[in-house]
């Protein structure tokens, strides 16, 4: 499986960033991509007071568009995240499209970002955004992905839902900071990726010092090894990775860490609500 990380820049026009985003997926796609992904946000610079005010509802025209992309460059595409208004609420929401153009899932960031650094980055999401409550995982031909966005990496046990619900590698759009992405962006992908023996897609945007938020960029992919398999710096650019899943099982037989869990002692479930 072939993925494709489009580290793009983000303007303050939808519409912008919708053709930046198509140019790079026809270059994704040329460079033999089955699965294309998008940043973070993509859409609207990361700042709270712009979630609502470009939130759009799920099938509006920015769906629309990603849903034209994933079919006229035949590739699943996990299309970054948006704002999405729902009911007067507004969601960080991913979407993913099949080579068709169907819209085969929706995750909605689960843990908000709300930090507050000392000397460093503060960033409330809860000033405009509502929470997402549900685990995500599709169907692909190449087996169960999992999808989750940004600060949601950071919850081991969410990760590990995916992964026991099957999940063979995980998309993750993000948008890590100057003050975060140095201390734990590498880190968080390796540990994650480890502890589940999976492959971890990381996708975020290009950093702009003229944004309020500076992006620490390094879309990343790492390996069920807990390898860094590639990793970009913070500038434009198209990260292309493989992920090899008889590789993974290989691993999780000679290293059997999801099997030795002692699940006699000790229990993770979803709450379904
Ligand atoms: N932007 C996020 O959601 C998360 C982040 O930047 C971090 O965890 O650090």
């Amino acid at each position: 499986m072939k993925v494709a990380l489009i580290q793009m820049q983000v303007a303050s026009s939808p519409a912008e960033n919708l053709q930046t985003a198509r140019t790079h997926l026809k270059d994704a796609a040329a460079g033999g991509a089955d699965i294309a992904v998008l940043p973070e946000m993509f859409c609207c610079p990361y700042e709270t007071p712009n979630f609502p005010r470009f939130a759009q509802k799920e099938g509006d025209e920015i769906w629309q568009a990603l849903s034209e992309m994933a079919k006229e460059n035949s590739l699943y595409l996990v299309a970054g995240s948006v704002p999405e208004d729902d009911d007067g609420k507004t969601y960080n929401t991913s979407y993913v499209f099949d080579p068709e153009g169907k819209c085969i899932a929706k995750h909605r960031k689960v843990h908000l970002f709300d930090i507050d650094v000392k000397g460093g980055q503060r960033f409330m999401e809860s000033e405009t955004l509502t929470a997402g409550d549900s685990l995500t995982t599709f169907d692909t031909p190449w087996g169960k992905m999992g999808l989750c966005i940004c600060y949601d990496i950071r919850f081991p046990e969410w990760m590990r839902l995916m992964a026991l619900e099957g999940a063979k590698a995980v998309f993750i759009p993000a948008a890590f900071n100057m003050t975060t992405g140095p201390a734990h962006w590498e880190l968080s992908f390796r540990a994650r990726a480890l502890d589940n023996q999976i492959y971890l897609f990381g996708c975020a945007p290009a950093r702009d010092m003229d944004a309020s938020y500076h992006s620490w960029g390094h879309s990343i992919a790492t390996n069920p090894w807990g390898e860094v398999m590639a990793q970009l710096d913070e500038t434009e650019g198209i990260l292309f990775a493989h992920a090899d899943f008889q590789r993974e099982d290989a691993i999780r037989d000679q290293l059997p860490l999801l099997r030795h869990r002692r699940v006699d002692l000790y229990e993770l479930r979803e709450i379904k609500k």
